[in-house]
């Protein structure tokens, strides 16, 4: 069997001898051309696995040659070469659909790691271009005109280095439309990590991204990889991007511009190799412009959006979602259907914390549902729907938990407490479950109450060991 043929395209005689015995190296062949004329013509004569092509040649620019591969019907993947610090071209190439690009000087590791990533996604790219088929299952449900447009971008996204930015209210798929990604890219047998940028403390975030090395601070016993090296050859999605602190925002930056990362403590950098997905519930350019995110950043990570629909715009998935939830949540001996009056409540809600809150209400619906019948009484939606909240559930979260009032202001004989953390603690604590007791344990109008994410109501509840009652 002949070995998967490569094109390079460049007039720098130098950088292409690079790239070309690199390649050789590699076990590939190779073809080369020092002008847009040439390689068209090579392309016309041949197959290529990858074609990689400098952004400057002397008749024209490779933007031209991604642009026109792109619009041809063979789907090959084109990575282009940018000149040093033109992050715009790399930008503008990606949008257009290059599958990645390398900038100048070109290191011979990221080129290799480039061609692994190209190759892999050839062998899977046997569908015609736009195809919305896909052989991997997607677990994204919903037969919505919306949920197929989503799914469609998904399958298109998958075959891309790109780095995206899933945008979309809270609970709206955020995380399951990246997993999507990630499962249905070459990348697929390598690990997706997803991290919560909203719950790391400031302090840790260094080492908890890049790793650290023994000793490089009190409690570092041992050498450590942070996320970028345990999604290695894989997928990072950074979920609430937008509360990464200034000073990581730069080190991140840094991190994707160079694709090299420092441990702490470390004195050598190391080469990465993922593709970053990005996800907020906030809106990222307003917060670029209240500089609160670095707009170099925000121009890295959001080179395409992918934007999730609020379940409110796509009522007609509500039934097919909540016979799925549903089957999810059955135990042998426990389950339930929607009674059809019930179904058409939950039509009628607007569902403020979207899919992860129609997972809630089911939850609690199953519980209070007898015969296996949910009925709208079973639903505890706000609007009026909610039936009283039985006291005999809540007696273990709140009966005896005093006024947060009478705890946050100092006594009355002025003493302090013993311990500031441990005092802050529980004010934290039991303000957390007057909000759940309110909202009969549903974390997702429990955060909202509060002005929190769910993920970091979620994130206290674990640090503050609140259980849900029995
Ligand atoms: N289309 C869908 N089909 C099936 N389950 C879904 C769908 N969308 C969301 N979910 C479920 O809803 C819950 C919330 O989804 P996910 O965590 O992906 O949301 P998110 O947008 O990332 O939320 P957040 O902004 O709070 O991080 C998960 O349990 C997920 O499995």
């Amino acid at each position: 069997m002949s070995s998967p043929r490569i094109l390079v395209v460049d007039d720098e005689a130098d950088l292409r001898e690079l790239l070309e015995i690199t390649l050789l190296k590699m076990g590939l062949d190779v073809d080369s051309a020092d002008s847009l004329t040439q390689a068209r013509g090579l392309l016309a004569a041949h197959e290529y696995a990858l074609v990689l092509t400098d952004m400057r040649l002397p008749d024209g620019f490779g933007i031209e040659l991604v642009h026109e591969i792109v619009a041809g019907v063979r789907a090959i993947p084109v990575a282009v070469i940018t000149a040093f610090g033109s992050a715009d071209n790399a930008v503008t190439a990606l949008k257009a659909g290059a599958f990645d690009y390398l900038s100048k000087p070109v290191r011979v590791e990221q080129l290799r790691q480039v061609v692994h990533s190209a190759l892999g996604i050839d062998k899977s790219n046997v569908l015609p271009r736009n195809s919305a088929v896909t052989t991997t299952p997607v677990r994204l449900v919903g037969a919505s005109a919306a949920m197929q447009d989503v799914r469609m971008q998904i399958a298109r996204l998958a075959r891309s280095m790109a780095p995206v930015a899933v945008t979309g209210e809270s609970g709206s798929g955020k995380e399951l439309a990246a997993r999507d990604i990630h499962s249905q890219s070459a990348r697929a047998d390598k690990p997706f990590v997803a991290v919560n940028c909203g719950a790391i403390p400031e302090a840790l975030m260094e080492a908890e991204f890049f790793g650290y090395r023994k000793g490089a601070f009190t409690g570092a016993a041992e050498d450590r990889d942070g996320f970028f090296q345990a999604a290695s050859g894989g997928t990072l999605m950074l979920d609430e991007v937008a509360d990464l602190p200034l000073a990581m925002q730069v080190k991140l930056l840094r991190a994707i511009q160079e694709r090299r990362v420092r441990k702490v403590g470390a004195t050598v950098e190391e080469p990465v190799d993922v593709r970053l997905i990005s996800a907020t519930h906030q809106n990222l350019a307003e917060c670029v412009d209240k500089g609160r995110f670095r707009q170099d950043l925000y121009y890295r990570l959001n080179v395409i959006e992918l934007r999730l629909p609020p379940l409110r715009e796509r009522l007609d998935d509500i039934g097919l979602l909540s016979g799925v939830i549903l089957a999810r949540l059955a135990t042998p001996g426990n389950s339930a259907v929607l009674a059809p009056a019930a179904l058409d409540a939950l039509c009628r809600y607007t569902f403020p914390g979207n899919v992860r809150e129609l997972e809630n209400i089911l939850e609690r619906a199953m519980a209070f549902a007898s015969d296996g019948v949910i009925e709208v009484p079973d639903l505890a939606m706000r609007g009026g729907l909610s039936p009283m909240v039985p006291t005999v559930m809540l007696a273990g979260t709140v009966a005896l938990a005093p006024s947060p009032e009478s705890v946050s202001t100092p006594a009355a004989d002025e003493s302090l407490p013993a311990s500031l953390p441990d005092h802050l603690d529980d004010v934290e604590r039991q303000i957390i479950r007057r909000a759940l007791a309110k909202t009969r344990f549903n974390r997702t109008q429990a955060a909202e109450l509060l002005g929190i994410s769910f993920r970091q109501l979620r994130y206290r509840m674990q640090r503050l060991e609140i259980h849900e009652p029995e």
